[in-house]
C-alpha cells in the first residue's frame, strides 16, 4: 500500500452568494456557509471575486478574511484592479482565472502561455505580498511551462470539459478528457508544480480524480451548494469527502 499525500477540499461558496443576491438581502450569508463548511471538513474556502460582483462581493471577502480559521483562496481575474484588491486583502492564496462578462461560469482555463509578459509582474507582486499564486488552466503542458515561466508554484487543472462530457453521457469524450487530465497531472508535477483540480466536480468525478496521486487539492462549489438545497451543506460536504477518500484509497492499493 503506497501512502499518498493528503487530498485537501477547498469549498467554493460563490453560489451561497448567488442565492443571497437573488433577493438583494443578507441571507444566506456566505460567511455562515464557510463556517458550516469548515465544521463539516473543508480544508479551505474558495471565493471568486468577479469583476462584475455577480455573487461574492468585496465585503464578503473582507469578512471571510477576518473570520476564517482555514486558508482563503481568492479566485480573481489577472487584472491590475484585482491584484491591488488582493494585496490589500492578503488572502492565503490567489487563483488567477479567465473572466468574460457574458459568461455564465468560467468557460475555459487561463491562457497563461499567451500572456507571460503581462502575467509575470502580477504574479511576482502577489507572491511578494505573501500570497500563494495558482493558475486555473486547461490540462495542457504548454500552460504549465508558462506557470513555471511566470513563477506560479501551483496550477489548478480545469476539469469542466471532462465533467460536462460525463454528465452528457459522452463516454468517448469523457474517457479522452480524463486521460488528458491524468497525463497533465503527471506533466505538471514533473515540472515541480503543485497540482490542484476543479470545476464541475460532483462525488463521482471527484472520486475518480482523487485517485490521481499528483493532485493534492480539489476546489468544489456548485455541486455542494446545489446539493445543500436538498441535503444541507454539511451533509453534502460529508458525502463529497467520503467520495474523495474512496478515490484516494483506491489509488493507494
Ligand atoms: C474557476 C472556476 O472554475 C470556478 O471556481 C469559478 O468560480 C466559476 O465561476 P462561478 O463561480 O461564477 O460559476
Ligand atoms: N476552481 C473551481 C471551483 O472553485 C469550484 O468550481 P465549481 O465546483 O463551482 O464548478
Amino acid at each position: 500500500m503506497t501512502s499518498l499525500p493528503p487530498l485537501r477540499l477547498g469549498v467554493n461558496i460563490d453560489h451561497v452568494a448567488t442565492l443571497r443576491n437573488a433577493r438583494g438581502g443578507r441571507h444566506p450569508d456566505p460567511l455562515r456557509g464557510a463556517e458550516i463548511a469548515v465544521a463539516a471538513g473543508a480544508d479551505g474556502i474558495t471565493a471568486h471575486l468577479r469583476e462584475d460582483r455577480r455573487h461574492i462581493r468585496d465585503d464578503d471577502m473582507a469578512r471571510l478574511k477576518s473570520h476564517l480559521t482555514v486558508p482563503l483562496n481568492m479566485e480573481m481575474a489577472a487584472t491590475p484592479e484585482m491584484v491591488e484588491i488582493a494585496l490589500k486583502l492578503k488572502p492565503h492564496a490567489a487563483c488567477l482565472v479567465p473572466e468574460r462578462r457574458e459568461e455564465r461560469t468560467t468557460e475555459g482555463g487561463l491562457d497563461a502561455a499567451g500572456q507571460v509578459d503581462e502575467l509575470g509582474p502580477r504574479v511576482k507582486a502577489l507572491a511578494a505580498g505573501g500570497i500563494r499564486v495558482s493558475l486555473f488552466v486547461a490540462p495542457d503542458p504548454v500552460q504549465f511551462d508558462a506557470a513555471v515561466a511566470v513563477g506560479a508554484p501551483v496550477v489548478e487543472l480545469h476539469t469542466g470539459t471532462w465533467c460536462e462530457a460525463v454528465a452528457a453521457g459522452d463516454r468517448i469524450l469523457a474517457r479522452a478528457e480524463f486521460e488528458r487530465i491524468v497525463r497533465a497531472a503527471r506533466e505538471a508535477k514533473a515540472r515541480g508544480l503543485e497540482v490542484h483540480a476543479g470545476h464541475g466536480l460532483d462525488p463521482m468525478t471527484a472520486e475518480a480524480i482523487a485517485a490521481l496521486p499528483e493532485v493534492v487539492e480539489l476546489n468544489i462549489g456548485h455541486w455542494l451548494v446545489a446539493e445543500a438545497v436538498f441535503d444541507g451543506l454539511a451533509g453534502a460536504i460529508r458525502r463529497m469527502r467520503a467520495a474523495m477518500q474512496r478515490g484516494r484509497a483506491a489509488a493507494g492499493r
